[in-house]
């Protein structure tokens, strides 16, 4: 025992000796050089490459350092057995509720991509002097190894490091709680210099509690994801990475619960842009300005926020009495600027349209614009023109598709568990009904604790609602036809007035009651 102690101590004191030697004779180029050579001799003989990632860059956070810590975590969480160790990192990121775990400093683990397996390590070493820099670096030099065998890397490395990316963002906004941002102080800006002010958003709507035809609610979530994952295609065609949806319907439909939907669905912040707050079109770029990517910048109600009839009054001149305010009467805030193409005296619809549309809707990426309305037919052609809002989506009464999602949402029961003669009658009565999801929602809330009651209650009032919207139309095809009738005689008495008032003036009116029916 006290020869092999002995001989440790000799092997260690050669080896002391020789590194002083290395370090006093050689000048530190030649060592720099030597040790360089010495590597590549290693390598040479190795059959695996090693790439370096490191936390810092010079000064800049390396970003992909981020992305493969966060992708690790989720690995290491799911694969502990791959670890040489027992031990995990966690933390919790600023506005995040999400734990993530992480591999402990000098710790491995093994990854497979492709069939293909890779060992990563992290590698945590104290950083030796602080060089001058204009913000504090860390006190220990943090960066990942990756170790591939030299066969498998120009299959691998390139989709590996993109895949990492690709989780790293999905792990980013999954962890994330959502901010919803508003401009309600009226242009005033905080202590930061921001516009915005920001709450957690904890809003539940999700695609699966929203109540609406299934196949338009798969389109639009395909939509979604497409335009998330879009970003080569919108570098490729040459297009600004945005999107905007118009959402349209009566009130009670889901037009907010929709938004809340999308961005819980894409993990992205909202920015309810409350343009009443906003006094000219400078104010509003600034707004723009100021929001982040991966966000959605609603703005509801659209027709009651801004006279949308301005840019009729100097682009195409139409009458400027033609309000579109469902109260009356333009309001005189929002009146044109007498240098309407200028826009900057007052917000008008050309700066709106600037906003969501012209250069300025591009600083920044990843963003989704959504209007809402109840009606469609008071907005400015100009806004529904194609290629402005890329998808129009009307939120409908509820149909007996969407119904069965609200039974499911509030009494917790499936079609299987509600009788084939109830279920049968509401697939009858609830088209007619013309019923909001809204309206619905307060019926089951009611009886939520009793299932049949809720039931029989539903059935009650969508088919009293049906029989009040046939009685409804009866009445009205009756005036119509009377209408029609006198329309004939006083022709048939007068036969050189207009032959086709008559028909005219029944679709008129049928298309008048129709509007107001939503
Ligand atoms: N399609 C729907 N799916 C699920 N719940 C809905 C739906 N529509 C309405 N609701 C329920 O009704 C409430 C009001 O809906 P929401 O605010 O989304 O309607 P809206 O269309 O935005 O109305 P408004 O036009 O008045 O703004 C929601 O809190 C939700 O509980
Ligand atoms: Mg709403």
């Amino acid at each position: 025992m006290k020869e092999l102690w002995t001989t440790v101590a000799s092997v260690m004191g050669v080896w002391a000796f020789s590194q002083t030697l290395f370090i006093a004779v050689f000048p530190p180029e030649l060592r720099f050089a030597f040790i360089k050579l010495f590597q590549r001799l290693f390598n040479g003989f190795s059959s695996y490459c090693y790439y370096d990632i490191t936390e810092i860059e010079g000064v800049n956070t390396n970003e992909l350092y981020n992305a493969v810590q966060l992708y690790l975590s989720s690995s290491a969480a799911s694969s502990c057995s791959a670890i040489s160790s027992n031990r995990l990192s966690l933390t919790r990121g600023l506005n995040s509720s999400a734990i993530t775990f992480g591999l402990a400093h000098n710790d491995r683990l093994t990854d497979v991509f492709n069939g293909v397996s890779v060992v990563w390590e992290h590698i945590v070493t104290p950083r030796q002097s602080q060089t001058f820099s204009w913000r504090p670096l860390p006190e220990e030099k943090r960066g990942f190894t990756l170790r591939v065998n030299k066969r498998d890397k120009p299959y691998i490395l390139e989709s590996y490091l993109d895949f990492i990316n690709g989780k790293a963002n999905e792990i980013r906004r999954k962890n994330e709680d959502r901010l919803l941002y508003t401009n309600s102080r009226g242009g005033s800006l905080d202590s930061r210099g921001q516009p915005w002010e920001s709450v957690p958003f904890k809003h539940p709507s999700t695609f699966d509690t929203l109540a609406m035809d299934p196949v338009k609610k798969a389109e639009i979530m395909s939509d979604l994801r497409d335009f998330a994952d879009g970003q080569a295609f919108y570098t490729r065609t040459g297009r600004a990475w945005k999107r905007g949806y118009l959402l349209y319907g009566p009130p009670g439909t889901g037009k907010s619960s929709m938004i809340a939907a999308m961005a819980n669905f894409l993990g992205y912040d909202i920015y309810d842009l409350e343009l009443t707050e906003v006094q000219t079109n400078l104010e509003l770029r600034k707004l723009l300005m100021k929001t982040s990517s991966k966000s959605i910048i609603v703005i509801e109600d659209i027709d009651c926020s801004i006279n949308l009839t301005n840019r009729k009054d100097t682009n195409v001149g139409v009458d400027r009495s033609s309000s579109t305010f469902a109260d009356g009467g333009p309001d005189t805030r929002y009146a044109p600027a007498d240098n309407e193409t200028g826009g900057n005296n007052s917000i008008t619809l050309s700066g709106l349209l600037n906003f969501t549309d012209g250069l300025w809707s591009c600083c920044g990426s990843e963003r989704i614009f959504v209007f809402t309305t109840n009606h469609i037919e008071k907005l400015d052609p100009a806004l529904l023109r194609s290629g402005r809002m890329d998808m129009h989506v009307f939120m409908s009464y509820c149909s007996f598709p969407s119904l069965k999602i609200l039974l499911k949402n509030y009494l917790g029961c499936t079609p299987d568990d509600v009788e084939t003669e109830v279920l049968q009658r509401l697939e009858e009565v609830t088209d007619a009904a013309e019923m909001t999801p809204a309206d619905i929602s307060e019926v089951l809330i009611k009886n939520r604790r009793d299932n049949k009651k809720a039931l029989r209650e539903l059935l009650e009032a969508l088919r009293v609602r049906a029989e009040k919207n046939r009685s409804g139309l009866r009445r009205f095809e009756a005036d119509v036809e009377e209408m029609a009738e006198e329309e004939e005689k006083r022709t048939l008495e007068s036969p050189k007035e207009g032959g086709d008032a008559a028909g005219g003036g029944c679709c008129v009116e049928k298309e008048r009651w129709k509007g107001v029916r939503g």
